[in-house]
């Protein structure tokens, strides 16, 4: 019976994984026919894959795992996202002419938008312009167009502010397309889509069309829609190869994150390609959540005269997480000093990271067994399911998520106040992961809610570990007994 309701737990987060893949994903393109043209509908035909990059449509096939996990970590974060990652953090600006003056707005009624457009904005209920909008959006809006380049962590309002630079740039009148924008992958593609979509709600005579694979045109047809979002790969085929697209009437190119981009082979010298075929004149954006040193080279390559925007991450901080370690000899004992703290204190949503698959797997069938709503995060799941599965725990449809670091790596789950790891984060070499035990369970001083930590030590290897991260972070952590109710209790109060 115990593993019965296991196994139904599994089929039930695998077809709620497959409906909302489908909802979300391949579907996206038919909501809302009416703004994005009979071509979208189209491209919706041809959606059948799943999470692939361009190499890989091109039967390429990318080698390292980590390329496509970039892709897929950002549309998961994407996807269950609901809010703006607010940061406290300034904006460092650095202008392409020094002594022209700097504007940065603190509504959007300054901007002077279309009135359509104003209403998309607060339509999407956004108040005011995020830290990095404020100065980003008056560049972007500028006469005659400002070039730019901004990096800021994801979450923090780049789609927004790009999205609506293009729509205050079109000429509705003008039926062919004006404005470009890439992005490395079809879903990522369809996300911003949606964007655009749901900010020109109240405009409807722009139109928007989806440059991916499979979206198959009439030789010889040009386009009328205003916007082109799509995939490299097959944007540079409408400039060039196809000429469905003029690129010489384009006047906004919009390359967006540009960091997943250039893991992708092949996504820089197509990008590269499509902005040499655009005129002198025409504004270049590039964003990007992070900034390494290869980002930076392709960046200058795209974007002539930029101007520059860079809003640095908030800190995360252990200050407000109180750590513990439980002292096991193998894995059934810590999986029954889970029991016993789960059967001391009130735990709303815990998040639960083992090392290995396995565990992960065999875990989340013993607290299944135990009654638990468990979800598991796993591998080998397609990014559609994994979604849906955090959507399913972000919606409080399950209370413990169990997962591998791999699984979970950049995906944010504000609410969770209780982590535990089951295996404390160690590196390839068997070194402590400092990096990945803060970002498990710290939270940044913004928000700074109260956060409980517990750690799973199960052998001298593990104690070593855990000595090494109390002294990396210069913060105890206390040791609990958890056969003493009573102690388990206190560390709730
Ligand atoms: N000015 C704003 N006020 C309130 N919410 C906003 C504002 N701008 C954007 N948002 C919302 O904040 C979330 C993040 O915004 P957005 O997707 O534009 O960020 P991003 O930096 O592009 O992130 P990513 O790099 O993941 O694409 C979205 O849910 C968006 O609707």
């Amino acid at each position: 019976m115990a593993t019965d309701s296991w196994a139904q737990a599994v089929d039930e987060q695998e077809a709620a994984a497959e409906s909302i893949g489908s909802l979300q994903i391949k579907d996206k393109p038919e909501e809302n026919v009416s703004f994005a043209a009979g071509t979208t509908a189209n491209a919706t035909d041809s959606s059948s894959g799943a999470a692939k990059t361009e190499a890989e449509e091109g039967g390429k096939s990318t080698d390292d795992d980590d390329k496509e996990d970039k892709a897929a970590q950002s549309l998961l974060n994407k996807l269950i996202r609901n809010n703006l990652v607010n940061t406290t953090n300034q904006v460092e600006v650095l202008q392409k002419d020094p002594n022209s003056p700097l504007y940065s707005v603190k509504s959007f009624e300054e901007l002077r938008l279309k009135p359509q457009l104003l209403q998309g904005v607060y339509g999407l209920g956004f108040n005011r312009p995020s830290k990095i909008q404020e100065t980003a959006l008056p560049m972007m809006l500028a006469e005659p167009p400002q070039n730019l380049i901004a990096q800021s962590q994801s979450g923090t309002g780049k789609t927004a502010a790009f999205v609506l630079a293009m729509l205050s740039h079109v000429d509705p009148n003008n039926k062919y397309p004006q404005c470009l924008c890439v992005s490395p992958t079809y879903e990522l593609a369809l996300q911003t889509g949606k964007v655009i979509e749901q900010m020109g709600k109240h405009y409807p005579e722009v139109q928007l069309v989806y440059a991916i694979r499979g979206n198959k045109l009439q030789r010889g047809m040009k386009l009328q829609e205003q916007i082109v979002i799509g995939t490299p790969g097959t944007m540079l085929d409408w400039c060039g190869k196809f000429k469905f697209i003029d690129p010489k009437k384009v006047k906004v190119f919009v390359l967006d994150e540009a960091d997943v981009m250039i893991a992708t082979q092949g996504h820089q010298d197509q990008s590269i390609r499509i902005q040499r075929m655009l005129p002198k004149n025409c504004q270049m954006l590039l964003f990007s959540a992070t900034f390494e040193e290869s980002v930076w080279n392709f960046a200058q390559r795209i974007v002539p005269d930029p101007n520059i925007i860079k809003l640095k991450r908030e800190e995360e901080t252990l200050d407000t997480i109180k750590q513990y370690y439980v002292l096991c000899n193998c894995k059934e004992e810590k999986f029954q000093a889970l029991c016993n703290i789960y059967g001391a204190i009130t735990i709303a949503q815990a998040m639960i990271f083992c090392h290995t698959r396995k565990t992960a797997g065999w875990l989340a069938g013993e607290l299944s067994r135990e009654g638990h709503q468990v979800a598991l995060l796993s591998g080998e799941m397609q990014v559609e399911q994994r979604a849906a599965v955090i959507e399913r725990f972000r919606g409080g449809k399950e209370k413990v998520l169990v997962t591998t670091n791999v699984c979970a790596r950049g995906i944010d789950v504000e609410q969770v106040s209780v982590v535990i790891n089951f295996d404390l984060p160690v590196d390839k070499d068997g070194n402590p992961d400092n990096e990945t035990y803060l970002h498990r369970i710290g939270r940044t001083g913004r928000f700074g809610k109260r956060g409980l930590a517990i750690n799973m030590v199960d052998s001298k290897m593990s104690m070593n570990i855990l000595n090494r991260i109390q002294e990396h972070f210069n913060k105890k952590i206390e040791k609990l007994d958890t056969d003493d109710l009573d102690e388990i209790e206190k560390i709730a109060s």
